[in-house]
């Protein structure tokens, strides 16, 4: 059994067919990338696999559950964790309590527990101040935990919604353009980051258009093209795809 099973998904917009009838798998312990030119369906693949759009029709099976119709955080409590975009939500909180709220799907205090601040409380929050470190430390952002999340560089920010969701214990991690604005340095540092998340067992989905990146770093390539899934395979399959050449040349995209 693969850790997520896509099948026959589709997704219509009134009359407009956003995705259509696409299928893949995705195995445990993968970094798999979702690519496709401009409007093939990408963003709206990865609002459906995280709750936050209903499919009109297909399943997703994750860890051999059905996810279809479950809301957000029912989807992350299982495990589907995604990036927040934008870190500007956090435009008040210091990069420690920003990290501390991703930690909501997982530790175990009621509300009668955070109002008495009973030990129950104090426990859980240790637990959670402890496995923030952990990503902070990780992730190069502890010795900037009191700042501003806007005191920080937009790459750093971009970092940041990583161990947010990092904080969140994901099993299937999805990335939605990761490495869009970084430069050179920071998108090395981005891949070393996601091959070290991989290799502490976490699956990975990520959406990007850095080609050189996604090349790199991928062990298995779904390609999406008006909706359709027009292909799959290792990052040397692709490459040499002629429906995935044609459709990229056909969008204009020149190679990096
Ligand atoms: N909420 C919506 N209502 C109507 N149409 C939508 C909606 N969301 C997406 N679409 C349309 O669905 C199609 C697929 O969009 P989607 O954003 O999933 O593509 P994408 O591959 O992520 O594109 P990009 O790389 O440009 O972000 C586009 O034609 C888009 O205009």
């Amino acid at each position: 059994m693969s850790l997520l099973e896509v099948r026959n998904l589709t997704k219509r917009f009134g009359g407009l067919t956003a995705v259509h009838d696409i299928s893949f798998d995705i195995e445990q312990g993968k970094i798999v990338s979702l690519i496709g030119p401009n409007g093939a369906g990408k963003t709206t693949t990865f609002s459906m696999l995280t709750g936050l759009v209903k499919p009109s029709s297909g399943g997703i099976h994750f860890q051999g559950k059905n996810m279809v119709g479950l809301p957000m955080h029912v989807v992350s409590s299982q495990g589907i964790v995604t990036t927040f975009q934008k870190t500007k939500v956090f435009t008040t909180l210091t990069v420690e309590e920003a990290t501390l709220i991703g930690t909501y799907n997982w530790v175990n205090t009621r509300l009668p527990d955070i109002l008495l601040h009973n030990k129950k409380f104090c426990l859980e929050e240790q637990k959670a101040r402890e496995r923030v470190k952990e990503i902070l430390q990780y992730t190069n952002l502890y010795e900037k935990r009191k700042l501003k999340c806007t005191g920080l560089s937009y790459g750093e920010q971009r970092i940041l919604e990583i161990a947010v969701a990092m904080a969140a214990n994901p099993v299937l991690l999805l990335l939605d353009e990761p490495a869009a604005g970084l430069n050179h340095t920071e998108s090395q540092d981005l891949m070393n980051m996601i091959y070290g998340l991989r290799d502490s067992g976490i699956t990975i989905l990520l959406i990007e258009h850095d080609m050189s990146l996604v090349m790199k770093i991928s062990q298995h390539v779904v390609v999406l093209n008006f909706g359709e899934k027009i292909a799959e395979g290792t990052p040397a399959e692709i490459t040499n795809n002629e429906k995935v050449i044609e459709a990229y040349l056909g969008a204009g995209v020149e190679e990096e």
